[in-house]
């Protein structure tokens, strides 16, 4: 089978899906410019979707990888994350070759966001799909005529077998903010991170690859531009409370996300910021 980009309706939402020659696949949403599903060739299914995740065209979509901008939680005024991870984003190129499908969404402001945050920007989201990589690569470009800031993040659901039983390398000796602490900053010392209790923290200053250890699999992660980690994992309780997560969710996700959330980036007019995101299975 040759390589493919088709549209399709993904439970009620319009939705782009990337096939490459050697079987590669990704699923993209145009509701918040969002990847819901990627799978490397010959594998299994590498992100993690609540089956209970709400597809309303207002609600956002519980997995994946969401988009947070223009802020990062409730770090500031506006809707928690931000509001591109509810706005509907525009196809502007869409491209296949021998060993690679691309997709390349937009999100520009308009009354509604103007309304919530008066700035002009241009958002484009490049998901790129290859034998055993997933790259995804954000842009932001202030087109208004004023400064602003901004905080970030691709907000990205990892599908784990079991989230006790994973590991989670490359953080060492890093600072991180604990979220679940009241935001106290702490220092990493395991080598590898791992998840038996709430967890919230935002690793501050990331520069190497990060590596989640399974029993019988690993997958690679790598970030460019984003200077951030955020770990994420909200355990029994905080996900009993999430109406869009089955009540065992929370064992079958970790999210690791690429963030710019301990310092805003500041835009001037004119000006434009990227990061990236890559997943390499192994
Ligand atoms: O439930 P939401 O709005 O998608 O947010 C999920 C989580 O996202 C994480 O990135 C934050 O660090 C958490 O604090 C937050 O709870």
């Amino acid at each position: 089978m040759g390589p493919s980009i088709d549209t399709l309706d993904f439970h009620g939402v319009p939705a782009l899906r990337l096939a490459t020659r050697a079987g590669a696949r990704a699923v993209v949403s145009l509701f918040g410019g969002q990847v819901l599903s990627w799978a490397p060739a010959q594998g299994e299914e590498r992100l993690y979707l609540s089956d209970r995740a709400v597809f309303d065209g207002h609600t956002p979509i519980r997995g994946g990888v969401p988009v947070c901008f223009p802020q990062f939680a409730g770090q500031g005024a506006l809707p928690k994350h931000g509001f591109a991870r509810n706005r509907e984003w525009s196809v502007a190129e869409q491209r296949t070759g021998d060993d690679f499908a691309l997709v390349t969404l937009c999100l520009g402001d308009d009354e509604e966001t103007r309304a919530l945050w008066p700035q002009g920007f241009a958002l484009e989201l490049s998901v790129i799909v290859e034998e055993s990589r997933l790259d995804m690569e954000l842009d932001v470009q202030n087109t208004g005529d004023t400064p602003f800031d901004f905080t970030t993040a691709l907000h990205t659901y990892l599908r784990v077998r079991e989230v006790e039983e994973s590991r989670l390398e490359g953080l060492y000796g890093l600072t991180y903010s604990d979220t679940a602490d009241g935001g106290k900053l702490k220092r990493e010392s395991g080598e590898a991170v791992l998840v038996e209790d709430e967890t919230d923290r935002i690793y501050h200053n990331s520069v190497r690859p990060l590596l989640v250890r399974e029993y019988d699999r690993s997958l690679g992660i790598n970030n460019e531009g984003f200077p951030d980690v955020v770990v994420w994992n909200p355990w029994e309780e905080r996900c009993a409370a999430l109406s869009d997560m089955p009540p065992d969710g929370f064992r079958r996700m970790l999210c690791v996300e690429a963030a710019a959330a301990h310092h805003p980036i500041h835009l001037a007019p004119g000006q434009r910021w990227w990061g990236r995101q890559t997943l390499i299975a192994l």
